[in-house]
């Protein structure tokens, strides 16, 4: 007799009379159908392994058993990829991200850096003499690499790494060392136990001069004993510069001296698909533990409702769920800028470089941010059950708020997004993802609230924000500041032009989307709710940047408040369904609060058995320390 499958009945209404499909979200997130099946497929292939399986929970082990376990698994899955139903690349992708690859790997994948920077890094840099020499044993896994850039005494400001590469003509080797302990490469994923090779950022120095950081292939510990090879610690010998400059003995200058930071852009890109993916985990678990969760008194002397029926409660999770989809709309728009931007640099054609660096910056910078903050806001919307660390909202808020600082520090980027805001709206030149700062903002000032209004107010804030700084700039100039001193002191001004230039973009990828999407009806409609609630939320919360930058009035913001609580309460009742439509199998969101069946409480009982400490009455600890204490008679 087949077991009946147990559905919490709160969850189970919740899903009756969906009224859109929601296979077509699926499909939409994933790229197509055949993407989702292709997806399913390689889930089962990797979930179905018995091998891949935690035998205790991670947070049980100690730090050393922890690094060996995650390495035995991201081995295993390595030799899994072979016979992946998906192919090499779609599996790699899935396997190194928030999703299907932190369902196995949960304290993270010491091989991740080997394919999200370090073989990134040779085929964006290396010649195709040294990618014919080290791809192939990167792919085939004859070497793991890691990318090293960041020291002890400088992450963000590169051009003052004090890592050195000097050119001996003689010997046409580079020496490179770490002159100083602020020197020592510190923090680059993999270095310590795992990789065997670097990609080494370190500033070329030839002819006794400085040429500036570039990328060099340094091999730190043997290929058999894995021993770090001699000198390893602050003397690296022979390096070789990947993508060299150095001909015959003279350096020539690359058409961009930043080109050699192009690794970090590619990583950019792809940080605002992965913390997306942390922020859905994190909106499926609060959003399904909502509707399990009864507590309190709504109607005196009714039963307790669920917490997702208060409106505080939706006001906490609706935003959230709505920023899923407009950031995923927009990294696939940053995605598919950063193929032709680079398409074109290989052919030399370098034009769409400010825009891609400008606007990966800023949706870096903006999704980490933003994710971190509503992640933040789901663990603490579940109450204390959020806060174990079973409900895997802890381990998604670390991976999330580490991108606000890895790949450039979100504040660094955003005064690299205002440097190119302020130039383009100076030259009025270039700026294809920044048109609306060429020329001046057309149009009657008036407001109207629908949703291409809305969207007009947010271009005046982004245009109207930039003109403060520039203002600002000026104001100081005409001072007799000098440009760096005023820079700085416009940096508050600066940070929220760029900030209203990444919402922006925000925007109209989710508005421009829904246009020209082929949606059914049924879709179109909870997506079209899901776009003006989230587009009007921020604007709630940011309402200081509209006051400052068109003719918004105080009626027009109590009618978007009035339509903003509107469109919560329109939306509650498909917020169950809009999640299942994530497809996110349990072993993904690997959270008693969020399974799919609802089953919260039994689940939470059966994680904390598993507790070491929970496995015998008394701990021996008490024998040791607690008894002689009580009675010693204090
Ligand atoms: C094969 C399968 C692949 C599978 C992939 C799957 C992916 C799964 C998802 C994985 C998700 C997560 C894993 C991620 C792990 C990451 C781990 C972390 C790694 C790191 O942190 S690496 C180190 C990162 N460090 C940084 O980012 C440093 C930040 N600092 C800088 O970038 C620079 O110092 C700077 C930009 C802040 C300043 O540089 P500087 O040289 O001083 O330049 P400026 O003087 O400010 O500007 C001069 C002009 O240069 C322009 N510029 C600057 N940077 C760039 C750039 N990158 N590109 C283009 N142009 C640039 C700038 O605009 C100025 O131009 P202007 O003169 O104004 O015209
Ligand atoms: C989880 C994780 C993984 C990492 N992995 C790697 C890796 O694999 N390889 C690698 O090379 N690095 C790696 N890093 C390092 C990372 O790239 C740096 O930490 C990051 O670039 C920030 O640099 P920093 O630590 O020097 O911070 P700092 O720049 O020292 O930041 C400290 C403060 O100074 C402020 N500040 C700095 N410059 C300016 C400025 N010009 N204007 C205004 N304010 C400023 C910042 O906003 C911040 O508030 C990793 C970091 C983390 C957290």
């Amino acid at each position: 007799m087949s077991k009946e499958i147990y559905e919490n009945p709160d969850l189970k209404k919740e899903r009756q009379n969906c009224p859109f499909n929601k296979e077509e979200i699926t499909h939409l997130l994933d790229g197509g159908k055949e993407k989702t099946i292709e997806r399913k497929q390689l889930e089962n292939y990797i979930l179905s392994d018995e091998q891949l399986k935690d035998a205790v929970p991670m947070e049980y082990l100690s730090h050393a058993d922890k690094y060996a376990e995650e390495l035995r698994k991201a081995c295993l899955l390595m030799h899994k990829l072979a016979d992946s139903p998906a192919g090499q690349v779609p599996t790699l992708r899935a396997l190194m991200g928030a999703g299907l690859g932190s369902a196995v790997l949960k304290e993270g994948n010491p091989l991740a850096l080997h394919y999200v920077m370090f073989i990134p890094a040779l085929m964006g840099q290396g010649t195709i003499d040294q990618q014919a020499k080290w791809l192939e044993k990167a792919y085939n896994l004859n070497m793991i690499g890691t990318y090293a850039q960041t020291e002890l005494g400088h992450g963000t400001f590169l051009r003052g790494l004090e890592t050195r590469a000097t050119y001996d003509p003689k010997t046409q080797e580079f020496i490179l060392e770490s002159p100083s302990l602020t020197a020592y490469k510190w923090w680059p994923g993999s270095l310590g136990k795992t990789a065997n090779y670097a990609v080494v950022m370190a500033q070329l120095y030839t002819k006794g001069k400085c040429e500036g950081t570039h990328p060099f292939m340094v091999q730190l510990r043997d290929e058999e004993t894995h021993e770090p090879l001699p000198g390893i610690v602050n003397m690296w010998l022979n390096p070789v510069c990947i993508s060299s400059y150095i001909h015959y003995g003279t350096y020539v200058k690359p058409t961009n001296s930043k080109l050699s930071y192009a690794t970090m852009v590619f990583v950019r890109v792809v940080v605002c698909q992965d913390v997306t993916t942390n922020l859905r985990k994190a909106v499926t678990i609060a959003t399904r533990y909502s509707c399990v969760r009864r507590q309190s008194e709504l109607k005196p002397g009714d039963r307790e409702p669920q917490v997702m029926d208060y409106q505080a409660q939706q006001n906490k999770l609706l935003p959230p769920l709505a920023a899923t989809f407009a950031f995923q709309l927009a990294a696939d728009h940053l995605w598919n800028l950063y193929h032709t931007a680079n398409n074109n640099i290989e052919q030399g054609d370098l034009e769409l470089l400010p825009d891609l660096h400008g606007l990966s910056c800023a949706l870096k910078a903006l999704c980490s941010s933003e994710a971190a903050n509503f992640v933040e806001v789901c663990r603490q919307s579940c109450g204390g059950h959020g806060y174990m660390s079973c409900s895997n909202f802890p381990r998604i808020y670390g991976q999330v708020t580490a991108a606000e600082t890895y790949e450039g520090e979100n504040t660094v980027l955003w005064l690299q997004v205002a440097r190119y805001l302020v130039k383009t709206r100076k030259e009025q030149s270039g700026g294809l993802s920044v048109k609306y700062l060429i020329g001046e903002e057309k149009g009657p000032k008036t407001v109207d609230t629908t949703l291409e209004g809305i969207v007009k107010l947010y271009r005046r804030a982004a245009v109207g924000l930039v003109d403060v700084a520039i203002a600002e700039l000026d104001k100081s100039g005409r001072k007799g500041e000098a440009p760096h001193d005023a820079w700085n002191h416009a940096a508050v001004y600066l940070i929220k032009a760029a900030q209203a230039h990444a919402r922006l973009f925000v925007v109209e990828s989710f508005v421009d989307s829904l246009k020209e999407g082929k949606l059914s009806a049924p879709v179109r409609t909870v997506l079209s709710q899901l776009c003006e609630l989230f587009i009007i939320y921020w604007l709630l919360e940011r309402s200081g940047d509209f006051f400052l930058c068109s003719n918004l009035t105080k009626q027009d913001l109590l009618l978007l408040n009035s339509k903003y609580v509107e469109l919560l309460a329109a939306i509650r009742p498909q917020a169950v369904n809009l999640v299942d439509s994530f497809d996110l199998r349990d072993e993904v969101l690997n959270s008693p609060l969020g399974c799919w069946d609802g089953n919260v409480y039994q689940r939470l009982f059966d994680e904390a058995a598993k507790s070491p400490l929970n496995q015998s009455n008394v701990h021996e600890s008490f024998h040791k320390y607690l008894k002689p204490l009580l009675k010693s008679n204090l």
